[in-house]
C-alpha cells in the first residue's frame, strides 16, 4: 500500500522512518547510518543551498573546495579538543592489499584541512578578512542510533571558515550568520528556532563561544540543535600560527569564526510539519507546489473528458509561466482519489481539482495540504489565488508551529517543577548558575529520574536518552518575546540554589 501504515501519535519513530521512504525522500542502504538522498530530498537541499549561498555571497564569502582526507599529524594538531571526538573519526588504512604508510582520516570537519593554508595565505592585514565556505560532505562514525537526516555517519553541510583582524569583526559575523540560520529555518522551512548561546559544557571545545539556533519536535518533546555559529577567538591562530602584520607593522594573531548547517534541517522540517497523510512541505522548498487533477466523468464521455484534459493543460501552462512548480496528473489509469492520496503523501502544497461542472460554471476547487481547506475560485483568478494561497500557507505553517512550540516552554524555579515539565514533553526555562559541574549533576539526576520512571522502555527503539541538558542561554530578544523579565538580584539556581547568573533553556534532545 502506498500510504502510511502508522500514525504520528502512535509510533513517532516508525511513522518518520516509514514516511521518508514512502514519500520517496530516502532509500535505505546496507551500511548502517548511511542513507540515499533521492531526488525529492536533494531538491529540498538545493533550495536551502541556493538561499543560504546567495546570502553569504552578499557578505563577501567565497566558496572553495578542500580535500576530504586529513593526515593523522594534521588532525592531531588540535588534539586537545579532537580528543573528545576521536572515536568518531573514520580512517583509511590501506589501498587495495597494501597498507598505507600513515593512516589517513576522512574529514569530520575541515579546520585542520583548511587552517594550514590560511596561515600561508594570510600575511598582511590587507589579506583580511578571509571568508571561505565549502559545500561538502563529512564523515563522523557515530554510535548513537542513526536517523535519516537527523543523525547519519555521512552528511552534507556547508562549513564556513572566516578570519578577521579584530575580535569585534568576528563577534559581528557570528551573529550575522546566526541570523541567516534563523532565516533558513523560519523563512524557508517554516520551522521556529530559538537563538542563544551554548553553555561551557555544550559549546565547541576548540572555540571561544558557540551561538546556536535550537529547534523543537513537539511530538516527542525533544529539542534539536539546528545550526551553530562559533567564535573561535585566537585558539586556532595559536595552533596553526595564523598571523598578520597590522598597519603599524606589528605581528598579530587573527580572530576566527566557523559555522555550519547540515541536511539535518530537512529532517527537522519533516518532523515538525508532516502528518498521518504524509509530507507537508512549506511552499518555498516544495519540489512540486501545485498538482492539477481532472475529475473526469466515469461513463464513456470521451469528448468531454478530452476537453477537460485540454483545460487542465491550459491551467498548468499558465501556472508554469508564473514560475509555480506545477504538475499535471491526467493519468487515465488512476482515479482522482488515488491521485489525491499520492500527492498528499509527497507533500504537494495545493491541489487544483478541475471538474466537468467547471466547464460550465468556470469554477475550480483549490485544496490546501496543510489545512485541507477547499477554496472555490473562478478560472480567471487561478494564478492570482494560487500565488496568494502559497504565501498564506508558508506564513501560517510557521505561525502554527511557533504557537505550538511556545506552548511547550515552561518556566521552573525548582527541581520538582523542572522535571515535571520535562516529563510532560516541555522545554524548561530556569534561572541557572551556569556552572558546568551543576549541568553535569542535572544530567545525572535527570538520567536517574528517567530510569526510575521506566523512561527508557519508551525510547528503546531510538535509544534517545532521558537525560536533560542545556539547549542554550536564550538571547535577550527571545526572553523579551516571551515576556520573561531579567533575573532579579538574589535569584537562585533551580538545581543547586547557588546564585543564578542567567535564564537557561533546558530539554531532552537528539
Ligand atoms: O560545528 C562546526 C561548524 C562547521 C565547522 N566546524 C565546527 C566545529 C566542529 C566540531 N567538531 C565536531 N565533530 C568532530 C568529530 C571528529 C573530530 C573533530 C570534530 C569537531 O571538531
Amino acid at each position: 500500500r502506498e500510504g502510511l501504515e502508522v500514525r504520528k501519535s502512535d509510533d513517532f519513530s516508525m511513522w518518520y522512518n516509514q514516511l521518508v521512504q514512502k514519500a520517496e525522500l530516502i532509500e535505505f542502504y546496507d551500511i548502517s547510518g548511511c542513507y540515499i538522498l533521492r531526488p525529492a530530498s536533494y531538491r529540498i537541499w538545493e533550495a536551502i543551498q541556493s538561499y543560504f549561498d546567495k546570502e553569504i555571497k552578499k557578505l563577501g564569502v567565497e566558496n572553495a573546495y578542500f580535500p576530504i582526507f586529513v593526515s593523522a599529524s594534521r588532525l592531531n594538531q588540535e588534539k586537545d579538543h579532537v580528543a573528545g571526538f576521536a572515536p568518531e573519526v573514520a580512517w583509511v588504512t590501506k589501498s587495495g592489499d597494501s597498507p598505507l604508510e600513515e593512516p589517513i582520516a576522512v574529514r569530520p570537519t575541515s579546520e585542520t584541512v583548511m587552517y594550514p593554508s590560511f596561515a600561508k595565505w594570510i600575511r598582511s592585514h590587507r589579506d583580511l578578512p578571509l571568508k571561505i565556505n565549502q559545500w561538502n560532505n563529512v564523515v563522523r562514525w557515530e554510535f548513537k542510533h542513526p536517523t535519516p537526516f537527523l543523525r547519519s555517519r555521512e552528511f552534507l553541510w556547508q562549513e564556513g571558515h572566516t578570519a578577521f583582524a579584530t575580535k569585534e569583526e568576528a563577534d559581528c559575523e557570528v551573529l550575522q550568520i546566526l541570523e541567516l540560520y534563523r532565516s533558513v529555518y523560519e523563512d524557508l522551512l517554516a520551522v521556529p528556532v530559538i537563538k542563544g548561546k551554548k553553555s561551557d559544557k555544550e559549546k565547541f571545545a576548540g572555540g571561544l563561544y558557540t551561538t546556536t539556533v535550537e529547534a523543537f519536535i513537539p511530538h516527542n518533546g525533544r529539542a534539536i540543535q539546528a545550526a551553530t555559529s562559533h567564535c573561535l577567538g585566537q585558539n586556532f591562530a595559536n595552533m596553526f600560527d595564523i598571523t598578520f602584520e597590522d598597519e603599524n607593522r606589528f605581528r598579530k594573531k587573527v580572530y576566527q569564526n566557523s559555522w555550519g548547517l547540515t541536511t539535518r534541517s530537512i529532517g527537522v522540517m519533516i518532523m515538525v510539519h508532516s502528518d498521518d497523510k504524509g509530507l507537508v512541505l512549506p511552499p518555498k522548498v516544495a519540489p512540486i507546489q501545485v498538482v492539477v487533477v481532472p475529475i473526469r466523468i466515469r461513463v464513456n464521455q470521451e469528448e468531454i473528458n478530452h476537453l477537460l484534459d485540454q483545460e487542465c493543460e491550459t491551467y498548468t501552462l499558465q501556472l508554469e509561466r508564473r514560475g509555480i512548480r506545477v504538475k499535471l496528473d491526467c493519468r487515465n489509469d488512476k482515479t482522482p482519489g488515488w491521485k489525491f492520496h499520492h500527492w498528499e503523501l509527497r507533500g504537494v502544497c495545493l491541489r487544483v481539482e478541475v471538474g466537468v461542472k467547471e466547464m460550465h460554471s468556470n469554477e475550480l476547487v483549490i485544496v490546501r495540504r496543510d489545512t485541507g481547506e477547499r477554496t472555490v475560485v473562478s478560472k480567471n483568478d487561478l494564478c492570482e489565488r494560487i500565488t496568494q494561497l502559497l504565501d498564506t500557507m508558508q506564513e501560517e505553517m510557521l505561525l502554527r508551529a511557533r504557537n505550538i512550540r511556545d506552548h511547550c516552554i515552561s518556566v521552573a524555579y525548582n527541581w520538582n517543577d523542572f522535571m515535571t515539565a520535562i516529563d510532560s514533553k516541555q522545554m524548561v526555562l530556569a534561572p541557572w548558575c551556569t556552572e558546568t559541574r551543576c549541568e553535569e549533576e542535572v544530567k545525572r539526576q535527570s538520567m536517574e529520574y528517567s530510569a526510575s520512571r521506566g523512561y527508557d522502555s519508551v525510547e528503546e527503539q531510538t535509544n534517545l536518552t532521558g537525560a536533560v541538558k542545556t539547549l542554550c542561554l536564550p538571547f535577550e530578544e527571545e526572553l523579551n518575546r516571551w515576556n520573561i523579565s531579567p533575573l532579579s538580584a538574589g535569584s537562585l539556581c533551580f538545581a543547586c540554589h547557588s546564585s543564578a547568573k542567567a535564564w537557561t533553556l533546558w530539554g531532552r534532545s537528539y
